[in-house]
């Protein structure tokens, strides 16, 4: 190969940089959720719960439980994990016992296979065949093999072996919005780059009895009355085919305008997962955590909206009841703390609020629900939704461990008001 100057060669370098990037925005190309079968309305969890751990001993706490129930605002939820599974494995619910390799060995199938079919109504929505997909994310909490989920839903779903993998493990509740944060950045860097994200959740890492004790542990409670099981899958890439195009059409439901992470110094403490010989229940959830999100909310959202010119700061609201609002919904209190921090009306977390109702927190999962929710909230021809169906831009928001508020900034498309 011929010598170049070195002129010529920063040249060369940057016609090679711009032939490999993509012309334009990531989209969302495609959506998919899915839910193990096993459903436990709120108002028998505390029955069901204290039942299967042979705990209806411990009245008080029951009735405790009972209430958080009460106030969770949740009305339903899916476990992969039945009374029969954790009837044949007395480890998991005696915590002296060591059980992370059964918790292991559950999750092995439960995590892939719930993704796979997240991800196979994903691929459907897109239009296009499986064997286009480029690279995958795979994002859970449910696991610590390798090779892992990630691999196993490849195969599942027959992608390429050329298909670039990413596995995030033990990324908390904020994992989607991370997940489709690199998806970005992988689409807009790499032209014609068709990335899967598939997150999926399967609790049984972290499922426990109720401690004599709890007094004292009423966090792990609160994480039994909170989180649920379920994947979410997306499909994302720049430059949409067209109609004209020989590969099939793609119509983007949402573009992706920026991505950005904020950790919130001095809260390392605040929400912990660590993983033991007896599974996920070494964890923490501060009573602290609404306050914090309030805290530095309003910061963090000037920080993301204000470069893009999007928002008039100088209106009352800061322009924020002008958008619509994917937030990633971790509890009752925080979705409280989002509206009252940021002043939103309401209504502005409807679909926030519906998903937490009618799924609970399946962590990273949960906020391709709520995407989900709000594209059939803008096609529905109801006047209720007629002001929400107005606001083109949109933020998504969720919290994780750090505190970590990620934040991405999303576009509407007309793809939304389709019947
Ligand atoms: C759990 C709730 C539904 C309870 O509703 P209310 O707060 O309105 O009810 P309440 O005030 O009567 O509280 C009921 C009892 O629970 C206690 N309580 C509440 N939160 C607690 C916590 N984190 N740890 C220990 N105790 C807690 C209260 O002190 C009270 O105890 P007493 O009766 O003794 O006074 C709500 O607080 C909530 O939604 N909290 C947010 C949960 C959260 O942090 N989610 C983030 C998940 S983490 C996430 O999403 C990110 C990630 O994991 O990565």
């Amino acid at each position: 190969m011929a010598r170049i100057s070195s002129f010529h060669l920063a040249t060369v370098l940057h016609d090679i940089h711009q032939r490999q990037r993509a012309d334009g925005p990531a989209a969302i190309l495609g959506l998919g959720t899915a839910n193990p079968t096993n459903c436990v309305l709120q108002d028998h969890f505390a029955d069901w719960y204290f039942h299967v751990t042979k705990s209806d001993r411990l009245a008080e706490l029951k009735a405790k439980t009972k209430k958080i129930c009460d106030r969770s605002g949740i009305k339903k939820r899916y476990f992969y994990h039945t009374e029969e599974i954790i009837g044949g494995h007395p480890e998991l619910i005696d915590r002296t016992l060591p059980s992370l390799k059964t918790r292991l060995s559950i999750i092995a199938d439960a995590a892939p296979n719930l993704a796979a079919e997240a991800a196979s109504r994903a691929i459907v929505d897109w239009g296009r065949p499986a064997a286009d997909i480029t690279d995958q994310i795979v994002v859970t909490n449910s696991g610590a093999n390798e090779p892992g989920a990630d691999l196993r839903l490849a195969g599942l779903l027959g992608l390429r072996p050329t298909v670039r993998r990413t596995l995030l493990y033990l990324h908390g509740c904020s994992a989607g919005l991370t997940a489709l944060r690199i998806a970005k950045d992988i689409a807009e860097n790499n032209r014609g780059a068709r990335v899967l994200v598939a997150c999926a959740q399967a609790k049984i890492l972290m499922f426990t009895s109720p401690d004599v004790d709890a007094a004292a542990d009423l966090d792990k409670i609160i994480a039994m009355t909170l989180f649920a099981d379920g994947a979410g899958a997306v499909i994302v890439g720049a430059e949409p085919a067209a109609s004209s195009s020989p590969i099939p059409m793609e119509r983007p439901i949402f573009h992706m305008v920026s991505a950005s992470q904020t950790t919130l110094p001095g809260t390392e403490q605040a929400v912990v997962m660590n993983l033991r010989e007896n599974g996920l229940v070494d964890s923490h959830l501060s009573v602290e955590v609404p306050r914090l999100v309030c805290g530095s909310l309003e910061r963090c959202l000037a920080d993301s909206l204000a470069p893009l010119g999007l928002v008039n700061a100088s209106d009352g609201d800061g322009g924020r009841n002008g958008l619509f609002w994917a937030v990633h919904p971790g509890g009752r209190a925080i979705l409280d703390s989002y509206e009252a921090t940021l002043g939103l009306e309401p209504g502005k977390l409807a679909a926030s609020r519906h998903v937490l109702s009618e799924y609970g927190n399946m962590m990273g999962a949960t906020v391709i629900f709520v995407l989900d929710e709000i594209r059939r909230r803008r096609r529905r021809r109801c006047e209720d939704d007629a002001k929400e169906k107005n606001c083109q831009w949109g933020v998504m928001s969720g919290l994780g461990p750090g505190l970590t508020i990620e934040t991405i900034v999303l576009h509407a498309t007309d793809r939304q008001d389709e019947n």
